[in-house]
């Protein structure tokens, strides 16, 4: 057997589409949403990452709003940068790339965002708003990974879904939103403290892999059939690696790469949060 490919690069076209036609309707009522990044340092990564955030922005016609600060930028400075998007109307929505240098506190810096303006939606307010079931800026890679499983038609109501790693940006949101109503998975969360890895991920419909272990993921591990969602990155010395072994294609039922993934998703949902921000004021 070999895995369909889920597109992420294809699904991202398909939702540009959408999001273009949308930018322009606003853009008629007056309203011009305006996307803002905040890098901090010069890891090349990281600055890859926003260049790539503002590509996406130019093709759907947001506007760019960059704000690049040293490595060394003091905590108080950094709080003035956000302040500062925050008071400006230029700026509807905005994030700050992580992760930030080790002498800045990134939970203080998410917090002080303006939740309204939160493109990322992992501001505590709108990461608690999902735990309440209200409305708010959904965290993007979640949100990418259940728009690609819908794409392709791959069962999430009642499917059990184990999710490895525990972080802010995709394990722990994930399971919040997998256990919605709206999606009405069954949610295993794994990490480091899991006792039996292996025994988890044979028993899942859908494996979610963001622990950020090359290769962790193996065949010997995967339910013939399975969806599996690779959205670990390592640099290695062999270039960009993912948690998700090559083998994986010859067992699993769908599988999403990494690179071409979940990636480009990211990205769409969060033009997609900065168009949402702006719409209700049509
Ligand atoms: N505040 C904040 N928000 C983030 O959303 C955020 C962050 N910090 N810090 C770093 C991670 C990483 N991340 C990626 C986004 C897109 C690709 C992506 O598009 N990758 C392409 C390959 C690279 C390319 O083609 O440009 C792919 O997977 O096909 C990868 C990684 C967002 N992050």
């Amino acid at each position: 057997m070999t895995a369909l490919r889920l597109d992420g690069k294809l699904t991202r076209d398909e939702i540009f589409v959408d999001l273009t036609a949308r930018v322009a309707a606003l853009r008629e009522q007056g309203i011009t949403p305006g996307l803002g990044t905040v890098l901090v340092g010069d890891d090349p990564g990281s600055a890859a990452y926003v260049r790539g955030k503002h590509n996406d922005c130019a093709k759907v016609g947001i506007e760019s709003i960059r704000r690049d600060l040293p490595a060394d930028v003091s905590s108080d400075e950094l709080d003035a940068v956000i302040d500062e998007l925050n008071a400006d109307p230029a700026c509807t929505g905005y994030i700050v790339q992580l992760p930030l240098p080790k002498h800045l506190d990134e939970n203080r810096a998410l917090e002080r965002v303006d939740p309204e303006k939160d493109a990322d939606g992992l501001h505590p307010v709108n990461l608690g708003r999902l735990v309440l079931g209200a409305t708010g800026a959904l965290p993007c890679t979640p949100r990418g990974i259940v728009h690609l499983l819908r794409r392709y038609e791959v069962p999430i109501d009642g499917a059990h879904v184990v999710v490895i790693g525990r972080g802010v940006t995709v394990g722990r949101p994930m399971g919040l939103i997998l256990t919605r109503r709206s999606e009405n998975a069954t949610v295993t969360l794994c990490h480091t403290g899991t006792r039996d890895l292996a025994a988890e991920v044979s028993r899942a419909d859908i494996v979610i892999a963001a622990a950020g272990v090359p290769d962790l993921i193996t065949a010997d591990m995967v339910k013939p059939g399975a969806a599996v969602i690779d959205v670990g990155v390592s640099r290695t010395d062999a270039g960009l690696r993912g948690d998700v072994a090559a083998d994986v294609a010859e067992v699993a039922g769908f599988l999403s790469p990494n690179p071409g993934g979940v990636g480009p998703l990211t990205r769409a949902f969060l033009l997609t949060n900065v168009v949402e921000r702006a719409e209700p004021q049509l």
